[in-house]
């Protein structure tokens, strides 16, 4: 199997399968503060299960990953979704799999624009934060609580991401 991956522009569309991607574009759902703010309302499927858990907002300070972006493993959290909103306006790389039988397959790698978020969905294989700038700052929405919310998977021979 080629072991290199070609990240593509994140959009909607391609990302769906996996989760939602958070961006403010195209008319606000509602117009408020007077009409001086659009709300781009309710935009992510946020979803916690476990005794337990809730949801929680933690803040991300990762170091910027260097491409070709070597893709050891994935992983992920059988218990909840996980959203990865910049606060800066730098891309970062988003990398998901299917799930095979319990198993990740071939990983997708996309690049988001700037002001992109996403949101993956509870259990869909993903790999770790991976931001192309410093500071990789972060907000992130995710399960917190008990119970065992991670599964990784490290590949026998690890992938290559690249952009196009
Ligand atoms: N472990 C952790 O909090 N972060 C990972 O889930 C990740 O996807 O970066
Ligand atoms: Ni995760």
């Amino acid at each position: 199997m080629d072991r290199t991956i070609i990240a593509e522009p994140l959009t909607a569309a391609a990302f769906a399968p996996f989760g939602e991607v958070l961006e403010a574009s195209g008319s606000p759902d509602k117009l408020i503060n007077q009409g001086l703010c659009g709300r781009f309302h309710d935009r992510a499927t946020l979803d916690f299960t476990g005794e337990d858990g809730k949801a929680g907002i933690s803040l991300f300070l990762s170091q910027k990953r260097d491409l070709p972006y070597r893709l050891d493993m994935v992983e992920r959290h059988p218990l909840g979704s996980q959203a990865f909103l910049p606060m800066t306006a730098e891309p970062f790389l988003v990398i998901v799999a299917p799930d095979e039988a319990g198993k990740p397959g071939r990983p997708l790698a996309f690049v988001t624009a700037p002001g992109q978020g996403i949101n993956f969905h509870r259990n869909t294989w993903h790999g770790v934060l991976t931001p192309l700038s410093d500071p990789g700052l972060f907000a992130v929405i995710d399960r917190i609580g008990p119970g065992d919310n991670l599964e990784e998977i490290w590949f026998e021979e690890p992938f290559e991401v690249v952009l196009r």
